[in-house]
């Protein structure tokens, strides 16, 4: 049965793509991906053998665009979707699955154009705007926080997690790009944590990783720093504690995991998701949130004094395993 994956941009989207394809392809399926020339898309499947074909196609977004930007790159959104629907029809597709993002448009509207049933996967709180567009096409549309669907995250996250009892080591995660805010206020206490014989382990992204590797170097704080590792389960199962991101991926891998966090949401993002889907977390008393703009020293204070036990415990079934089994065997009825 052929089932064509679309959709991507940053880790977050791509991650679910890949953790599907791994689904199908114990399944004895190799899925066809669509993707687009742009963004990480193809840093992350160009070489990936566990896809029958893949295509990158020249789409871009069109949310952030304005005036004419917004016009051209409508128009070719919707060249590209009728060169989607050749694919779908060339391969005989019985079913696409998004992911989302500005590169899942092209083969999503191709779905709808060819009559192929169309499954999305929205990984956020707030629905992201192409999926408010796509969604009453949609055969079905997966979501944690709407359905209580299981977020897919790879077995390995379940299979190591273990309850949390004393801060020996803590983690800092910008998400797949890195977050400047979160190296920094690391920067700012990371001779706190040195006095304090708390180990740190620091996800920097590409772009601070010199600027975050010099600063330990320079101050001789003993620090495990790395721009993004592919398995970042090595690296979470060892703290006790951990300051990131609230993209949902990472939120799901670490609630997955029973870790504690402090969650600092992205202040960007669309319709503040970021800050919606650490709530769910928080309102479970299940994690912590904080504003970017109050990251204040003080915090770690708090921190310090917190029941790790507790909030690790109450991660307990906040996610459900097999996430990625529940999506894949209901694309394949
Ligand atoms: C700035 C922005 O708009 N970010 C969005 C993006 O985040 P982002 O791309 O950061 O996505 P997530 O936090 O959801 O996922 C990041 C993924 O990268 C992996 N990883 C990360 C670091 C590393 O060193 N190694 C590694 O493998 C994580 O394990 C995770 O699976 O997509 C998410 C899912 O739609 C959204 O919730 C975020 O709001």
């Amino acid at each position: 049965m052929n089932i064509l994956i679309t959709g991507g941009g940053t880790g977050g989207h791509l991650k679910i793509a890949k953790v599907i394809k791994e689904e199908l392809n114990k399944k004895g399926i190799k899925p066809i991906y669509v993707g687009s020339t742009k963004g990480a898309d193809k840093e992350w499947f160009a070489q990936d053998e566990g896809f029958s074909e893949k295509y990158f196609l020249d789409s871009s977004g069109v949310v952030n665009k304005k005036g004419l930007g917004k016009i051209n790159s409508l128009s070719n959104i919707i060249k590209l979707s009728f060169e989607a629907k050749k694919i779908i029809k060339k391969h005989n597709v019985k079913a696409v699955f998004s992911v989302g993002g500005y590169s899942a448009a092209p083969a999503s509207f191709g779905a709808i154009f060819s009559n192929t049933p169309l499954f999305i996967h929205e990984q956020n709180a707030h629905i992201g705007s192409l999926n408010k567009i796509l969604k009453p096409f949609s055969k079905k549309f997966f979501n944690t926080f709407l359905y209580n669907d299981p977020y897919p995250v790879e077995d390995k996250f379940f299979e190591r997690a273990r309850i949390r009892k004393e801060l020996k080591t803590i983690i800092f995660l910008g998400g797949s790009q890195g977050a400047v805010a979160i190296n920094d206020f690391a920067i700012r206490i990371a001779p706190l944590l040195k006095q304090k014989n708390i180990k740190i382990i620091h996800q920097s992204g590409k772009r601070d990783f010199e600027r975050v590797k010099n600063f330990y170097e320079k101050n001789s704080i003993e620090a495990d720093v790395f721009d993004f590792d592919k398995n970042l389960i090595e690296k979470i199962e060892k703290a006790d504690f951990a300051i990131s991101r609230a993209g949902a991926s990472t939120l799901f891998e670490l609630a997955a995991n029973q870790i504690p966090t402090l969650f600092v949401p992205y202040p960007y993002a669309a319709g503040d998701h970021q800050y919606h889907n650490a709530k769910f977390l928080a309102d479970k008393n299940a994690a912590l949130v904080i504003r970017q703009n109050e990251l204040k020293i003080e915090i770690l204070d708090k921190i310090l004094n917190l029941n790790l036990e507790e909030m690790s415990k109450n991660l307990k079934n906040v996610n459900k395993k097999e996430g990625a089994k529940y999506i894949a065997d209901r694309i394949l009825i």
